[in-house]
């Protein structure tokens, strides 16, 4: 098998470090050809449908690729900005944000947003790392609660890469961080926000991606993590249990998904009475078809046309300056023992050449 050209061999070069900002990844453009290619690529993933590929291929290409591709283009088209998918605007914004902090507080590190499916591509923005010379990697999923669908898909993408290069970075990788005190105070200063502006709902409902009902019991901890999330984001509101509610969107095909769905436990709701809910997205750290479509619009809709009042959707923390710095200080604790601060010297660098060419090494 043949393994990948690297850049040429310099004696002496410093370490340099790379972040990549990895998140789901989104369609190039609302229509139905640009979201066949979308979703053929994600629906492919067999981190994602778990089922024998013998068995899922007649139904995703006899069916899904034909049908979905129109209805979900359609969808994007009502939350599509002049800048692109919201995702990978708010993705692109991230990566800025963090890569200004961390240069701000004396890191040379490059940061890079990539997609796990479509573009930037893992492998794209990895190969444009090796050029700049990268030697080291943290990979770090946008997904603060852990899900073999989404962290683990990321880390095999990087896996595949890593198995086609010849000089393969020391690597690290991020893989949760539901608990994480900056990403929940930066949360809680989202929902305090929001209440000061409008006042306090009824109930809160946090409403996080649904993942199959099986997975709990294979043991992926999402389903935990998620609730370890709604707690922490609870106690930094003071919020009394009954107020709060946890709940799980976008479920897809048939099979039971976690429990209890966003959008039958939102009419439930309204036809108990209740008359105004606010629903946050904590699980999307940005705003994307899901939380903008799924539940800015259609997930309102069923709550009003079932008797609900008042329908709040409170944003994703997207780009916030307390959340970029949640990230950068994330960041700092997993970089520990990479030295990102000491600028190449270059005399000692050229000294360490000569020495080495000295010594008979090759030039
Ligand atoms: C936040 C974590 C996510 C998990 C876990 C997740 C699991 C998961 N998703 C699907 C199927 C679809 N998801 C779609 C969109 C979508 N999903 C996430 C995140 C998670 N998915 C995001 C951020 C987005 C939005 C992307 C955007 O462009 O804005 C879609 C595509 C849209 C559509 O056609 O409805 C599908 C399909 C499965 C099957 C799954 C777990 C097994
Ligand atoms: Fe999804
Ligand atoms: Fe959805």
């Amino acid at each position: 098998m043949p393994y990948r050209q690297e850049p040429a061999y310099r004696h002496g070069q410093a370490a340099t470090t790379a972040v990549l900002v990895v998140n789901l990844g989104t369609p190039d453009a609302p229509t139905a050809p640009a979201l066949r290619r979308y979703l053929a690529e994600f629906l492919s993933d067999p981190r994602v449908v778990e089922i024998p590929r013998l068995a899922w291929w007649p139904i995703l290409h006899g069916i899904i690729l034909n049908t979905r591709p129109a209805k979900s283009a359609a969808k994007y088209a009502t939350v599509w900005t002049p800048e692109g998918s919201p995702l990978a605007v708010w993705t692109r914004r991230q990566a800025d944000g963090l890569q200004a902090l961390l240069s701000e507080r004396g890191h040379r590190v490059l940061v890079r947003p990539a997609m796990r499916y479509g573009q930037p591509a893992i492998p794209d923005v990895l190969d444009a790392l090796r050029a700049e010379g990268a030697t080291r990697v943290l990979v770090l999923p946008m997904y603060p609660q852990y899900a073999a669908a989404t962290t683990a898909s990321v880390s095999d993408r990087v896996g595949q890469w890593l198995a086609g290069a010849r000089r393969v970075p020391e690597m690290r990788f991020v893989a949760e961080y539901a608990d994480d005190p900056g990403y929940i105070a930066a949360l809680a200063a989202r929902v305090r926000e929001h209440w000061a502006q409008h006042g306090q709902p009824d109930r809160l409902v946090l409403s996080f991606h649904g993942v199959p009902h099986r997975s709990l019991l294979l043991g992926d901890p999402y389903h935990c993590q998620c609730h370890v999330t709604a707690r922490l984001l609870g106690q930094a509101l003071g919020l009394d249990k009954d107020r709060l509610l946890v709940t799980f969107q976008s479920r897809f095909g048939k099979a039971r998904w976690l429990e209890p769905y966003t959008e039958p436990t939102l009419r439930q709701l309204a036809a108990d009475g209740v008359k105004r809910v606010d629903v946050m997205c904590p699980g999307f750290v940005a705003d994307c078809l899901e939380t903008l479509e799924e539940i800015g619009e259609e997930v309102r809709d069923a709550f009003l046309e079932s008797g609900g009042e008042t329908f709040h959707y409170i944003d994703c923390l997207n780009a916030r300056p307390d959340w970029l710095a949640a990230l950068a200080d994330l960041t700092e604790r997993h970089l520990q023992g990479w030295d990102t601060r000491t600028a190449p010297d270059a005399d000692a660098l050229a000294a360490q050449r000569s020495r080495a060419l000295a010594m008979g090494a090759p030039d």
